[in-house]
């Protein structure tokens, strides 16, 4: 090739990289003297893609097409037979809502009970083998009323039934949870008559299995259930499913698993994986060899001889002649699967392991207005959604001054109908001795009667179910006036009129963070959180906040040295206390 026909070459292949080079007249050409090799132009690197459109890379197409809801959207329930105002509800379930003071639905609500209510009587069969329904997730913030999302759902479309068969499992991932989304349920299942169970250990192995199925013996093909509805820890579950004859989840229609973040990260013997085989369409065994005898004799052969109200999907298990079809379609669960968190989780992996079915995600956040990406990136990158209701505070203090800052809250701010969060039962208990020390030096030095205490008390895994019951009640009647407790509680529980939530000790994750503070500001009422830093933890925390997009919503107060001098005394009685305590017990 000639010298200048290499030039062209090159040229061309710049050209089309570019794709807007310039056309260079014949005359123009650079003279390239005799000898020489032509320079050839630098490689052109093309502008190297932003942080989003990384962080994109690879990211479920389901989440970037997520339904985002603004937290202020709601719907009004009406009233009356006729018109449900777009709920789908039931006049029945509305008439029982209105009972229970609920007179809209909040905007998680209003994506999912219409959606998960479908119009068609046929989409709301409750079988669906062969049209089976999406699954859906949901990321919306604290106290914005997930429960009652899947809740009425369930309930609307049970109602149905005929037989009871166990069709709705929830899952949770502490005991009271347990408690709380079982109230929930029985408060609107009132006058519907569908059986709800609970297994979370609370109650001897043996009850619990009295209360799930009717009969041990023999293993009947289809299961027997006492409950249609079950609510349930993973551990307990799995103890049923290994353990509990005839306990069967082929006819589920809903899975529930609320605060999914939370259970994914817990192997729990691996119960997701054994309770996705268990719900799973089953293989499909040997056909058999013709309508006659050798069918008869496979029959016998079945391991489980009584086949008994098997699901849609499993009935192609009895050896039965199959009808040709020109159509080959494999029956598939009729399971939905169900998933809410307010810290719903990043980790792909993790959801990848759930199998879900061309998932519908639904996302409650502020920013409506901005592009799906950068929603979806906002999930990804835990920029949590927060209750719009929610003021944020922390105090940066010295670590020997922090009990003092407690209780000038207490005393200066009124943080009463508090829940106080520690890291370790230790800390929890040696904080409810100093408190307890330092009101009675208050008392004390009033020497006036009319002087109320106020009164702390622990809330901890510890306490027996009905002493853990007497405390909220006792919470909820303003005779206790601070709860201080570990992170057992920070998650899902409901606990009315919280009005201020206090991280005595800061919490390790932004997740934590965020369910800890998420225990005020609910259901639309004001809250306020305080989290008390010590000063080698400030860069950590903050730095925590600002991954989050969260720094600039948590104001910091400085509490003036001056400001805590009429509590000195008291702290340093309560000390001494405190110290002589301890001394003696070691
Ligand atoms: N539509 C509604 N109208 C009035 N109150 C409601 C409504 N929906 C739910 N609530 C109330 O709001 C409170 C919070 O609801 P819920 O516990 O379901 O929140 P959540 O989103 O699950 O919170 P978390 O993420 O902390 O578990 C409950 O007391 C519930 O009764």
């Amino acid at each position: 090739m000639e010298v200048d026909e290499a030039f062209d070459v090159v040229k061309e292949g710049a050209e089309s990289d570019e794709g807007e080079a310039e056309e260079v007249p014949a005359d123009e050409k650079p003279e390239i003297p005799e000898g020489t090799l032509p320079s050839f132009p630098l490689p052109v690197h093309p502008d190297a893609p932003s942080q989003s459109t990384l962080a994109l890379q690879g990211l479920d197409k389901h989440i970037v097409d997520a339904d985002i809801v603004h937290p202020s959207t709601t719907i009004p329930i009406p009233e009356g037979e006729g018109d449900d105002g777009g709920t789908r509800l039931s006049e029945k379930t509305r008439r029982r809502l209105k009972e229970l003071g609920i007179t809209e639905l909040f905007a998680v609500q209003t994506a999912l009970i219409p959606y998960l209510i479908p119009e068609s009587e046929f989409e709301r069969s409750l079988y669906r083998p062969f049209n089976p329904p999406q699954d859906v997730c949901v990321s919306a913030p604290t106290g914005s009323g997930k429960t009652l999302a899947y809740v009425l759902p369930i309930l609307e479309l049970l109602q149905t039934r005929v037989v009871t068969r166990l069709r709705a499992l929830v899952v949770l991932p502490t005991r009271d949870l347990v408690i709380q989304v079982r109230e929930t349920f029985e408060a609107l299942n009132k006058g519907r008559g569908l059986k709800i169970g609970s297994v979370s250990g609370q109650h001897s192995f043996a009850h619990e299995q009295s209360q799930l199925v009717h009969d041990k013996q023999p293993h009947l093909l289809g299961g027997s259930s006492k409950v249609d509805i079950l609510i349930c820890t993973p551990g307990r579950l799995m103890d049923h499913l290994l353990g509990t004859p005839n306990f069967s989840l082929q006819h589920l229609r809903f899975l529930v698993v609320d605060e999914a973040d939370r259970l994914l990260a817990q192997s729990f013997q691996d119960w997701l994986s054994q309770v996705l085989s268990a719900i799973r369409s089953p293989g499909k065994p040997e056909p058999p060899l013709s309508t006659s005898s050798a069918s008869i004799s496979s029959i016998e052969a079945f391991t489980h001889p009584y086949p008994d109200g098997l699901s849609p999907n499993n009935l192609r298990l009895l050896p039965v002649p199959n009808i040709p079809t020109f159509l080959h379609e494999e029956p598939e669960s009729s399971c939905q699967k169900l998933l809410f968190s307010a810290t719903l989780t990043r980790d792909p992996g993790k959801i990848a392991m759930l199998e879900l079915r061309n998932p519908k995600y639904v996302i409650v956040q502020g920013n409506v207005g901005e592009s799906k990406e950068s929603n979806a990136l906002k999930v990804m990158m835990e920029k949590f959604a927060m209750p719009e209701t929610l003021r944020e505070h922390m105090i940066i203090t010295d670590s020997l001054k922090k009990p003092l800052m407690i209780f000038h809250l207490v005393h200066a701010h009124n943080v009463t109908n508090a829940l106080v969060f520690t890291k370790s039962a230790e800390s929890t208990t040696r904080l409810l001795r100093l408190f307890q020390f330092f009101e009675e030096a208050r008392i004390a030095a009033a020497g006036d009667a009319s002087t109320e205490p106020i009164v702390a008390k622990v809330y901890s895994s510890d306490l027996g179910n009905q002493e853990r019951r007497a405390i909220l009640e006792d919470f909820k009647d303003q005779k206790i006036n601070i709860l201080i407790c570990s992170d057992l509680i920070s998650r899902g529980m409901d606990i009315s009129h919280v009005s201020h939530v206090v991280s005595y000790d800061v919490p390790v994750d932004i997740r934590k963070y965020v369910h800890r503070v998420g225990r005020t500001a609910r259901a639309g009422r004001e809250g306020d959180s305080w989290t008390l830093v010590e000063e080698q933890e400030a860069r950590h925390f903050k730095r925590m906040l600002s991954a989050a997009d969260h720094l600039q919503n948590v104001k910091r107060e400085r509490i003036p040295e001056n400001a805590v001098d009429s509590l000195m005394p008291y702290y340093e009685t309560a000390l001494e206390k405190l110290r002589k305590v301890y001394a003696r017990s070691q």
